[in-house]
């Protein structure tokens, strides 16, 4: 169900007070940036963390940061939201050098940066209105203030009606939309989330990505999503940085990265989320070149848009056996991933007509007849 439709936005005046009052963009920065990292390196003894990450984010993206345990992700958000100091390299928010900042001038920058956690980091002693309203006690508003507020964002997050409960009487998907509020209030340029799904159910997660990305719409926040799981990147994501060893290996339009990924750290992270062949299949796959040869097809964009299949149909004789597979749909984008079958004489023809038309194809093996 659309957010939208499940009662979790404000109407549009609402939601234009707040993006308008929340999101300008700093004088100090026209270009909008609003990240822009250059080079930067944090080692810890002998382990670099992060050995010269360079990247920007564009106010209004939504970036995804994935990598695999020990990757460098917890080093870079640390840097980002200015808890870590880089041992060398820039980090620019909004423009300002915060590697160049005291801990006191740290201080109002920090607030232009909210984040959302794995465990949502909720005070259990304070109602649901006091905890969103926590960042603005702090920076010294007044209660009245405050709650009308917490009021407004429990109502974009879709929690009106829980103003006066404790956390403990929420879900984790609650907690959660409390935890998105919190971090709204203090008017952020930049939302960081912190592995924000790693701990809900599938069907939660869904619509926690479907808040944020309509959030992100919405009132134009910028968001930082640091994930280990391509699952959440997919949902929402604009841009995607693959890291590994403190560097980046790859990084591009979701889509694209989907596709055709490069590296293989890439490739091993997104294996999980790929169509595999069947196992009663993939038991009988040998290199002996007779019966039936298995392929598998991956095609993105306009390749994907042409009637490929069909045409392969009527040119390669015998036809094809659909094994298993389908398309998706990754930010308007078709990108299908399928297994076929074609008899054995014909799959070099099968493999040359498919590579002509800009499809990916692998022989994998080939299965003998049943006898
Ligand atoms: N305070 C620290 N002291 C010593 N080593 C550290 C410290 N922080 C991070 N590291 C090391 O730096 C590397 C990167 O750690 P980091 O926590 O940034 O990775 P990560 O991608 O967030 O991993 P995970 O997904 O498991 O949290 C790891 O080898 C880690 O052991």
């Amino acid at each position: 169900m659309p957010v939208a439709d499940a009662g979790l936005l404000p109407p549009a005046p609402v939601a234009e007070r707040l993006a308008a009052d929340a999101f300008a963009p700093a004088p100090s920065n026209p270009a909008g940036d609003v990240v822009r990292l250059t080079d930067i390196r944090r080692s810890f003894g002998a382990t670099a963390a992060l050995n010269g990450v360079s990247l920007s984010v564009r106010k209004g993206e939504i970036l995804g940061i994935i990598g695999r345990s020990g990757a460098g992700k917890s080093t870079l958000i640390r840097c980002l939201n200015g808890l870590e100091r880089p041992d060398s390299g820039q980090v620019l928010i909004e423009g300002r050098d915060t590697t160049r900042l005291s801990e006191r001038e740290l201080q109002p920058l920090r607030r232009r940066i909210g984040m959302i956690f794995q465990h949502f980091n909720l005070l259990s002693a304070k109602t649901v209105a006091d905890n969103v309203a926590l960042p603005l006690k702090i920076a010294g508003q007044s209660r009245r203030e405050r709650l009308q507020r917490a009021a407004e964002l429990l109502d974009l997050v879709g929690l009106a009606e829980k103003a006066g409960s404790y956390p403990s009487a929420l879900s984790g998907g609650q907690k959660q939309r409390v935890g998105i509020a919190r971090a709204l209030a203090a008017r952020p340029a930049l939302l960081l989330s912190d592995e924000a799904t790693s701990a809900l159910d599938p069907e939660t997660t869904r619509s926690i990505l479907a808040l944020l990305k309509d959030i992100n719409r919405r009132l134009g926040l910028t968001i930082v999503l640091i994930t280990h799981e391509m699952e959440v990147v997919r949902a929402i994501a604009d841009r995607l940085v693959v890291i590994d060893a403190g560097r980046i290996v790859e990084e591009g339009p979701v889509w694209k990265v989907f596709a055709e990924p490069r590296s293989h750290i890439t490739q091993s992270l997104l294996e999980a989320s790929r169509p595999r062949l069947p196992p009663a299949i993939a038991g009988r796959l040998s290199d002996v070149p007779t019966g039936e040869a298995i392929l598998r097809i991956d095609a993105a964009g306009e390749a994907a848009e042409a009637p490929f299949l069909a045409q392969l149909a009527a040119a390669v004789p015998g036809g094809f056996r659909l094994i298993h597979g389908g398309v998706d749909h990754i930010q308007d984008h078709p990108v299908a991933s399928l297994f076929l079958g074609v008899a054995a004489a014909h799959a070099s023809e099968a493999v040359a007509f498919l590579q002509a038309r800009a499809v990916k194809v692998e022989l994998i093996g080939h299965v003998q007849d049943d006898d």
